[in-house]
């Protein structure tokens, strides 16, 4: 067998997978070779763009959906997480339609961060609410070098705008290439500075309520502020999407309690009591949460 990062514990919850998908109450044993598994595959994060199985992993995993629930306490609805030949599945199936989006996503994997870019279905999720909203006022709170506001602009008539902010100069400047190149660099207004600042300026601006969509992937612990300032610049009806809202998996883990995962834990809990949205979590990437205002 080939030594690859991944391979031993996609075997090991292979091994588990039968436990699993009985859905038994698992043994002490059971649950912390469980937790160990989770806890090293979190360290050898897999990328799926050099993901090789070997042979012997692709005989071994060939069932591609691995359940994780389907007992009485979910309606018997088989829920299924996703491993990687799934994963190259759906991306295998995202519509990348603007070859821009890809060179833009392709010379962002060379760079340090690149990890922190949307992944390409999370992009199109993006546009399609833009779209089925025929939003023209949009705001980016955390930019990097541009996928997710790109492929925002890209939907966006012309009259369209898109407010982008981001504090880090270079990824702007990035960006800003990209939406030329693009033709969509008119529809961008650029933010340079803390997202909170810019915010509190739109509203000073008289620009409450003005605003269709909203996008948020920036400092997590500021979450809770950015939602606040954001509630009073969207319109009723119009969405914001919040992400990470999974963070790695480690909101649901009780094992973890540092203090990124616990505001961010914090944050969906206030969101699920916050009467003033409608919410829809998406286990799409890391996590997006779809809030729509009441
Ligand atoms: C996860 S990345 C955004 C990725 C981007 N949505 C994409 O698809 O490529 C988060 C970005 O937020 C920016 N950021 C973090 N805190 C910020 C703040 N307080 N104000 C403005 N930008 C911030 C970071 O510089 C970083 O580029």
């Amino acid at each position: 067998m080939e030594d690859s990062g991944c391979e031993p514990n996609l075997m090991s919850l292979h091994l588990l997978k039968p436990i699993l998908v009985d859905c038994r109450p698992l043994s002490r044993t059971q649950c912390l070779l469980f937790h160990r598994i989770r806890a090293s595959s979190r360290k050898s994060s897999v990328h799926v763009s050099s993901w090789k199985p070997s042979d012997h992993l692709r005989r071994c995993c060939s069932t591609d959906a691995f359940v994780v629930a389907s007992d009485d306490k979910y309606g018997n609805k088989q829920v299924i997480s996703v491993n990687p030949r799934l994963y190259d599945y759906i991306l295998g199936n995202v519509r990348e339609p603007e070859a821009i989006l890809r060179k833009l996503r392709e010379e962002t994997a060379t760079m340090r961060g690149s990890q922190m870019q949307v992944s390409p279905d999370q992009g199109q999720l993006l546009s399609m609410l833009v779209q089925i909203l025929g939003a023209k006022r949009c705001i980016e709170v955390g930019v990097y070098t541009g996928y997710s506001s790109l492929a925002i602009a890209l939907v966006l008539p012309e009259s369209g705008c898109l407010v982008a902010c981001e504090r880090d100069e270079k990824a702007l400047e990035v960006a800003a290439r990209y939406y030329e190149q693009a033709g969509v660099l008119h529809k961008v207004h650029l933010k340079c500075g803390l997202a909170k600042d810019t915010l509190k300026f739109l509203l000073e601006n008289g620009e409450a309520s003005s605003f269709d969509f909203a996008f948020v992937d920036a400092e997590k612990k500021m979450y809770p502020e950015y939602f606040e300032l954001l509630l009073q610049l969207v319109r009723v009806g119009g969405i914001i999407v919040i992400d990470n809202v999974l963070w790695h998996g480690k909101v649901a883990d009780p094992l973890v309690n540092d203090a990124k995962t616990a505001s961010i834990r914090n944050f969906n809990k206030a969101l699920m009591e916050d009467e003033r949205v409608d919410i829809s979590m998406v286990p799409i990437g890391d996590g997006m949460t779809i809030c729509r205002k009441r």
